[in-house]
């Protein structure tokens, strides 16, 4: 493909995904492995091209812009190169017509740049929100060590534990190590709140939005495979995805709970009062993950995030009635807004007497109301609030 050809198949993909976030559809990821799939003439540096083009535009553009075009000129206001290929050549875009709009810049949209602020989520750390994630390994210690594990390439050790840094974009899947299970892909801030959890041998831990289970591992290693380790969710093809994975990571430990949407306890109620931590990596809005996922920035309105948050308090509520005595409830969004964070775990304090905050000790992150707080800017993680309350009686 020619650079325009690029340029112009990049406005068109970016036009499915303005769409699509629009109407809640598919995300960008999807729409542009779709795109490949279909059009295998696109050999793979036009594919690198056109991913870097769309991603960039994305990231270039707070509100959701009006068109692709108008999202590729606003990239093209910080890249010289880009509006020469506004060429009208064949397959390329249409020359740049006298005063056409570009579309707005900005972290976020209005409202939402605006309670990020209210975090105190501003300047270069909401800048920073937008930039590129590197690629975070965990060693999986039921199989291999970080000191020990020889991989193919170069490696930094991370804050956590068990954590490597390596290039962005290096095909880990490919190697022998990964099928082997010796590492899970997994982001610090992942990897840090699962060390929160403190989970130990020996004991009944529930991971309840345990997804596709990212966390539930970190934890069936910590618990070195002893114990109880449930893995609760609503989404049905999530927790499906659990099973192969702990497969390859020699997780033994793991049961898992499909969960009815409100009706959650009852496929839990075996284990009211038993649980020794509970695990609530809840639902939330991700903005703390939008390096990875830029354009879901365009997806969340307030009507959305008025129903997570009433969800994280249900959840909460719901964490309250499994643990026992002494036990205790870490909680983790990957959300930098405080009212899914700080202030939504303060009133769960507020509401709930039986539980008191406990501080946690991380290798990372900062003091944010009762719990601590990781940045992509100051800690080179995802965004994370992550606290933990222990039972009374
Ligand atoms: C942040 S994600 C979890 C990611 C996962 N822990 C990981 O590390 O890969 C939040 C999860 O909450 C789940 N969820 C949404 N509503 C829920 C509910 N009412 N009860 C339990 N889980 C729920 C979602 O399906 C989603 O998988």
């Amino acid at each position: 493909m020619t650079p325009a050809a690029r340029v112009q198949t990049s406005i068109e993909l970016l036009d499915a995904i303005i769409e699509a976030a629009r109407s809640k559809g598919a995300p960008a990821d999807r729409i542009l492995a779709e795109w490949f799939r279909n059009n295998r003439f696109a050999g793979s540096k036009d594919r690198r091209a056109i991913r870097e083009l769309v991603y960039s535009a994305i990231r270039a553009c707070g509100p959701v812009p009006d068109s692709g075009r108008a999202a590729m000129l606003r990239f093209a206001e910080s890249d010289a190169s880009l509006a020469p290929l506004f060429d009208g050549s064949n397959y390329g875009p249409a020359p740049i017509g006298a005063g056409e709009a570009a579309a707005e810049g900005g972290v976020a949209p209005a409202w939402l740049a605006q309670r990020l602020s209210q975090s105190d989520i501003e300047g270069a750390e909401a800048e920073a929100l937008l930039g590129r994630a590197p690629l975070d390994l965990r060693v999986n210690t039921l199989k291999a060590d970080r000191a020990t594990l020889a991989l193919p390439v170069e490696t930094a050790n991370t804050d956590a534990p068990h954590g490597l840094r390596l290039e962005p974009g290096t095909q880990v899947e490919q190697w022998a190590e990964w099928r082997e299970g010796a590492f899970e892909v997994q982001d610090t801030g992942s990897q840090l709140a699962c060390l929160a959890v403190d989970a130990k041998p020996g004991e009944t831990v529930i991971d309840l939005c345990a997804g596709g289970g990212g966390k539930t591992l970190a934890l069936a290693a910590a618990m070195d495979n002893l114990g109880r380790l449930i893995a609760s969710d609503t989404d049905r093809g999530r927790l499906s995805r659990l099973a192969p994975r702990a497969e390859r990571a020699g997780a033994t430990i793991i049961e898992t709970r499909l969960l009815d949407p409100k009706r959650e306890f009852e496929a839990l109620a075996d284990l009211e009062g038993q649980a020794d931590a509970v695990m609530i990596d809840a639902p939330c809005s991700g903005t703390g993950t939008w390096r990875r996922n830029p354009e879901a920035r365009w997806r969340l309105d307030e009507a959305e995030l008025a129903r997570l948050t009433a969800l994280q308090s249900e959840l909460l509520d719901l964490a309250t009635r499994l643990v026992k005595p002494g036990g205790r409830i870490i909680y983790v969004t990957c959300s930098l807004l405080d009212e899914e964070g700080a202030g939504q775990f303060e009133a769960f304090l507020e509401r709930v007497n039986t539980f008191s905050p406990q501080g946690i000790s991380l290798p990372a992150g900062r003091p944010r109301g009762n719990g601590i707080r990781l940045t992509p800017y100051h800690d080179g993680t995802d965004g994370f609030f992550i606290a933990r309350a222990d039972r009374s009686c």
